[in-house]
């Protein structure tokens, strides 16, 4: 099989499994993100002012509300991806709660356009599937690896997945384009991902 179709499979399981979650696992994994991203921004904070990159959940994504308004509690800037056509990497735009949404591709929300585009330090990362090396699949359209190899390029990133516990498997296929997430955040903690 090719990775491409194995990573169909994978795919549509892993989201069927997060699918099934109930509000309690929701809630804790909601406040384990909100905790661990606050972190992961002080830890970065030292070197530089961190600029952290969430997104606002689609489908039955892990709610990552609680972590946007406790970054903006510490005082950190926030953004959320903004989705080009299939083809080129995401970008980002800043974006506090509060602040004017405009709808995106695929039912996604997204800054409006007046709002200034920003390189994110903190890459919070929606998947539907991962492994314990780090490795993730999306909705496999290669849109946040296409963005964290343009944002590795130019800068030391931190990339930072949010899953339920459910969506590991043992082993993702993987394609050499695929980028590692550095850490995870599951209802159950962190797990971080050291060097390959
Ligand atoms: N909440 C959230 N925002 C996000 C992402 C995400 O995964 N979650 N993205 C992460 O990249 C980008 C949007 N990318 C997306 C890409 C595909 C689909 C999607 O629903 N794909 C359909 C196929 C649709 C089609 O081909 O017409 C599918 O999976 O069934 C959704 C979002 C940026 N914003
Ligand atoms: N940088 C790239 N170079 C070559 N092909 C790519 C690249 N990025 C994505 N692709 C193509 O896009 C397809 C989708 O990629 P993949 O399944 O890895 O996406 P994903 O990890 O699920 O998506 P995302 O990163 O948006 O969450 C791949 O099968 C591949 O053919």
């Amino acid at each position: 099989m090719s990775a491409r179709d194995a990573k169909h499979e994978v795919r549509a399981s892993a989201l069927a499994r997060r699918a099934a979650i109930g509000p309690e696992g929701r809630s804790v994994l909601a406040a384990a993100l909100a905790r661990h991203g606050v972190e992961a921004a002080r830890r970065l904070a030292p070197q530089r002012p961190p600029i952290v990159s969430a997104f606002l959940p689609i489908r039955d994504e892990p709610d990552t509300r609680p972590l946007l308004a406790a970054l903006a509690e510490a005082g950190f800037a926030t953004a959320l991806p903004v989705t080009p056509p299939r083809g080129e990497p995401l970008r980002f735009r800043a974006w506090r709660s509060g602040e004017p949404l405009a709808a995106g591709r695929f039912g996604t929300a997204e800054p409006a356009a007046a709002a200034p585009e920003v390189d994110p330090d903190l890459v919070v990362v929606p998947l539907a599937a991962f492994d314990g090396r780090g490795f993730r699949l999306g909705y496999g359209a290669g849109y946040y690896d296409g963005a964290l190899e343009r944002l590795r390029r130019l800068k030391p990133v931190f990339a930072i997945g949010v899953a339920f516990a459910a969506q590991e498997v043992d082993t993702v296929p993987t394609e050499p384009h695929d980028q590692r997430l550095d850490a995870l955040v599951t209802e159950h903690g962190l797990m971080t991902f050291g060097p390959s």
